[in-house]
């Protein structure tokens, strides 16, 4: 069983959903985001969502934008962000990696080199932000080959129609965007959740996260309520943003977020 199959196997009979944080691979940079997450895996993360940093993160808020920013700033690259995976792989031996990518970062030097790398540094799955399910085919290819899972999103707007191509190409987990637009903290979890898990899970066996927009833990017990996992981002990538000038803070204080959200996710 893969280590994403054994993460949402343990947590539902923990009668909880999976709490999955993402950050972005070397934000502020190298070793401080080590540390962060070091840090988060330690308070309660049990999936992790590493952002692969890129020039133009299309469907990221500003605060991922930003994040990205920070991480090719301080210099880093595809080189680095296999190493950061394998740092981790080698002190967390079952927590799920998975890449948050942009196609174009995939494909510019051959998909299946990069498949084999990243499976090779240890990570589990990869999620393609900007590539649909229909254009996936060599991806998916590889991703068989070498042993990855290919993660796929839907929206509020993917079309019913759409949903078993989505399906039949997904591995791992699918990830419900929960509202339109881009990622980024909301004042309230989105609306719509229940109906929109009963679409999906007509279509799939996987395991569906939910994220966009949670960033307390009574939005984190809500939706976690309704989905198999739950997914922060931007309240954690602004605990980062917001100590970048007292690096040696970040990794207590992002774990102490982890640790206050990740409680919400217990039924
Ligand atoms: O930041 P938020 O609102 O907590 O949402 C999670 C989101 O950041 C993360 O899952 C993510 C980062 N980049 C993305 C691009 C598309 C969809 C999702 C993402």
């Amino acid at each position: 069983m893969s280590r994403i199959a054994e993460t949402f196997a343990r947590v539902k009979a923990q009668n909880r959903a999976a709490f999955v944080a993402y950050l972005c691979a070397g934000d502020p940079d190298f070793e401080t985001s080590l540390e962060a997450c070091r840090a988060v895996l330690r308070n309660g993360v049990d999936l992790l969502e590493l952002g692969v940093p890129f020039s133009d993160p299309l469907a990221d808020g500003l605060t991922n934008q930003l994040a990205a920013q920070r991480a090719l700033a301080a210099g880093m690259n595809r080189a680095k962000v296999f190493e950061l995976v394998r740092r981790l792989r080698a002190e967390f031996a079952a927590v799920p990696i998975v890449f948050y990518t942009y196609y174009n970062l995939v494909f510019a030097n051959g998909v299946d080199d990069y498949v084999r790398e990243a499976k090779a540094a240890g990570l589990d799955g990869l999620l393609t932000l900007d590539l649909p399910p229909e254009e996936a085919g060599e991806l998916s290819a590889a991703c068989r080959a070498h042993g990855l899972e290919t993660v796929f999103i839907v929206a509020p707007t993917t079309p019913e129609t759409r949903l078993p191509v989505i399906a039949a190409a997904a591995t791992g987990f699918i990830y419900y965007v929960s509202r339109e637009g881009v990622t980024g903290v909301r004042t309230e979890a989105a609306q719509g959740i229940p109906e929109a898990m009963a679409r999906i899970k007509a279509a799939t066996k996987l395991p569906v996260v939910v994220g966009f927009g949670i960033s307390t833990r009574a939005q984190v017990a809500q939706v976690a309520a309704q989905a198999d996992g739950v997914v922060v981002g931007s309240a954690l990538v602004n605990v980062i943003r917001d100590h970048v000038n007292a690096r040696e803070q970040i990794a207590a204080r992002i774990g102490a977020v982890a640790a206050e959200l990740s409680a919400g996710t217990q039924r």
